[in-house]
């Protein structure tokens, strides 16, 4: 088991974790554009800007573009939370930079395009794909996690 934890390794680390966090953070106010602009809300108080009860009803309802948006920041919660759990062991078992940073930046690109791909939406298997590269690179670390750590 290396000692220790490789500075530059939970740098990069801490880089891209940020960023695949933040990318995440954003779909909340994505999820409210989209409900402005659709005039699409989920609770009786959302929709105090409608002038007649009729307004208010057709206010409180489910929009596809709503229910898109919140279905892809839905699937990154499911996968960017073990990224970022495994990610931070992973830096723990000391990998080298370059294989580190392949994982990473693997990692962080799938999950970019996977949101350009949902949210757009892209032909499939595009975001099949996405989801898939994503999923293999946190699985590779996964692997190294446990074929280093002692049972
Ligand atoms: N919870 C996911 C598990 C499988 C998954 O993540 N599939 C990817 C590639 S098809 C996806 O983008 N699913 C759409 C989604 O989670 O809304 C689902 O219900 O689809």
């Amino acid at each position: 088991m290396p000692s220790g934890i490789d500075s530059e390794v939970f740098l990069a680390f801490s880089t891209y974790a940020t960023i695949v966090v933040l990318k995440m953070m954003l779909m909340s106010p994505m999820t409210a554009y989209f409900r402005f602009t659709r005039k699409c809300f989920a609770n009786v108080e959302d929709t105090g800007m409608a002038k007649t009860p009729e307004d208010k009803k057709r206010m409180l309802r489910v929009d596809p573009d709503v229910e898109r948006v919140r279905r892809c920041h839905q699937n990154d919660l499911e996968n960017i939370t073990p990224f970022v759990v495994i990610g931070l062991l992973y830096t723990l078992t000391g990998p080298d930079l370059s294989t580190a940073l392949l994982h990473f930046r693997v990692f962080v690109g799938s999950r970019l395009f996977h949101t350009v791909a949902y949210v757009l939406p892209l032909r499939q298997p595009s975001r099949g794909l996405a989801w898939m590269v994503g999923m293999g690179a946190t699985f590779s670390m996964a692997y190294r996690v446990l074929s280093t750590t002692h049972l």
